[in-house]
């Protein structure tokens, strides 16, 4: 006969590190105690808590699994964690108070880009998450059942404009859209089947659309393979602050671009 709470030893059985997303500082306090001889890592927005290891969390992803990949990640880049520790997680999945301790294995394939997308990005943490979800929701159904391209630069748009050309009339010249509104993601598929970029501010406006990108290549070093849209949309973060989220017509995947190197390659069928 087990005690329910064996499941839970089970559980947090010889655990590397104890990862507590969000706690207030009441809820933290229990975890402070010295005698506790496993490291705690906080995941939350802000260090209210003023915890030694802290990984801050842009947004609050709704998605569990995602929240702890993100923490996980984070903790990965600064050595916290490593390849095969594992992890209990400690979040609220249902909003509100603690209700969740998940064991989790600490992969390298955690590794993906997304805790350095978003958390080093100049733009938003919103917007980028804004960009990205329409850049994967169009990798997946594409544009009437057919796989289409994408070009979102995120960022620093002054300049990136003085980097680009039209190459048509811009749609959201007049306009005060931005990404996010669900108009707006319906627009940006729409025009995704044209030529060009997709030209987008810190804040997420929408500045232009049709943009052909003119950075210089030099110093950039994507992997083989890629074509124009992807070099060009790698060029444009070296000579700029910007961020670049690009759809692969060919191929499906997003891939994400920051000082001219790919941070993200991901297959949004997996996502
Ligand atoms: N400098 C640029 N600025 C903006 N858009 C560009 C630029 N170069 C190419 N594109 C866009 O990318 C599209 C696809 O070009 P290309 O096939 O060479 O890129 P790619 O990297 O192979 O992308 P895909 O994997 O989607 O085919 C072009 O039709 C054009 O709309
Ligand atoms: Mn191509």
């Amino acid at each position: 006969m087990v005690a329910l709470s064996d499941l839970l030893d089970d559980v947090v059985a010889d655990v590397d590190a104890l990862f507590v997303f969000s706690p207030s500082s009441s809820y933290y306090e229990q975890f402070e105690d010295e005698s506790l001889d496993t490291p705690v890592v906080v995941v939350a927005p802000e260090n209210t808590v003023d915890a030694a290891e802290y990984i801050e969390l842009p947004l609050e992803f709704d998605n569990v699994r995602d929240r702890i990949r993100f923490g996980i990640e984070g903790a990965m880049g600064n050595g916290v964690v490593e390849e095969d520790d594992v992890v209990a997680c400690n979040v609220a999945v249902f909003g509100g108070d603690h209700d969740a301790v998940i064991r989790v294995r600490v992969t390298e394939e955690m590794r993906s880009g997304i805790y350095d997308l978003f958390a080093n990005s100049r733009a938003d943490p919103s917007v980028i998450r804004d960009v990205f979800e329409v850049a994967i929701e169009l990798g997946k159904k594409g544009q009437k059942g057919k796989p289409v391209g994408a070009l979102f630069v995120v960022g620093d748009a002054g300049k990136v404009m003085n980097k680009s050309r039209p190459l048509s009339y811009n749609p959201f010249e007049k306009s005060h859209v931005h990404v996010g509104d669900p108009i707006v993601n319906v627009m940006l598929k729409e025009f995704s089947r044209l030529d060009g970029a997709f030209i987008i501010s810190d804040s997420g406006k929408i500045v232009s659309a049709y943009r052909y990108l003119e950075p210089a290549a030099e110093g950039v070093d994507i992997p083989k393979g890629l074509g124009a849209r992807h070099m060009a949309g790698a060029a444009i973060t070296r000579d700029t602050n910007s961020t670049t989220i690009v759809l692969s017509e060919s191929d499906g995947l997003v891939r994400a671009f920051k000082g001219g190197k790919m941070i993200l390659e991901i297959d949004p069928e997996d996502y």
